[in-house]
């Protein structure tokens, strides 16, 4: 991508993320700047603690910062309410977590299109996409399953495949293989790599294992709240 034609996706600018343990401030994040551009897929490691998902829950909008500011798409965060942020959410980003977070007793499908409904959008207005999305993580065949009667990798791919029934700016990702073994972790991230490279799709992930991490175009760390690339 040339440099003129980049686009950024989400920035931040010094963000500070402080917690009151005990009575006492406790900085887990201490004046972080970053930009990742459209069709960047970002990897963000770090030790345990270090202070990752809380990176990754402020530039998705699920958390808001102590200082600093966060923009999606040129849109400022800190400026909207709890309402329009959530709004923004759901129409603007797509969430994958390690414990893939579906509802047991609806199948694929069913979990796939919840967040659309949720949203106020009809059934049968998204079926094509619906396909598509099935279709792309492998599950047309498995799409009636409910979450028991799927593998973990599989569930995943349900959860991925809802993350991007909005067709969200951006994807977010908190360790999405870390509850997988080491094959099918690596089935999940070519799948994601393929996201990436395919559809544009911009992806920032959080992740332990450098296996994962190879296959985005860029890792960052985080180290005493501060970032190095
Ligand atoms: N709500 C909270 N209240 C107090 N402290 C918190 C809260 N959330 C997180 N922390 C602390 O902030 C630090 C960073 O947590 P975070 O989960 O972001 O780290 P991480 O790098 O993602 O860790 P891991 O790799 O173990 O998941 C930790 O020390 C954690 O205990």
């Amino acid at each position: 991508m040339r440099v003129s034609e980049e686009k950024t996706a989400v920035a931040c600018r010094n963000i500070v993320k402080e917690y009151t343990v005990g009575g006492e401030g406790v900085r887990v994040l201490d004046g972080i700047t970053l930009k990742v551009c459209r069709g960047e897929f970002v990897s963000i490691m770090g030790e345990s603690g270090s202070g990752k998902s809380t990176l990754l829950y402020i530039l998705g909008g699920l958390d808001r910062p102590t200082e600093g500011n966060v923009s999606i798409n040129g849109t400022d965060l800190s400026g909207l309410s709890d309402e329009t942020m959530s709004r923004m959410r759901r129409q603007k980003i797509g969430f994958v977590f390690q414990f893939y977070n579906l509802i047991p007793n609806l199948n694929a499908e069913e979990n796939i299109m919840l967040p659309l409904l949720l949203d106020g959008k009809r059934a049968q207005d998204y079926s094509g996409r619906l396909a598509q999305m099935l279709e792309l993580v492998g599950l047309t065949q498995r799409r009636k399953h409910t979450p028991r009667e799927l593998s973990g990798g599989q569930q995943q791919r349900v959860a991925i495949a809802r993350a991007l029934m909005s067709r969200p700016e951006i994807l977010f990702a908190d360790e999405p293989t870390g509850n997988l073994d080491s094959r099918t972790g690596a089935e999940i991230m070519s799948l994601l790599e393929e996201i990436n490279r395919e559809r544009g799709q911009t992806i920032i992930m959080v992740t332990h294992s450098p296996e994962a991490a190879k296959s985005s175009s860029r890792i960052i760390t985080v180290r005493d709240g501060k970032l190095k690339e």
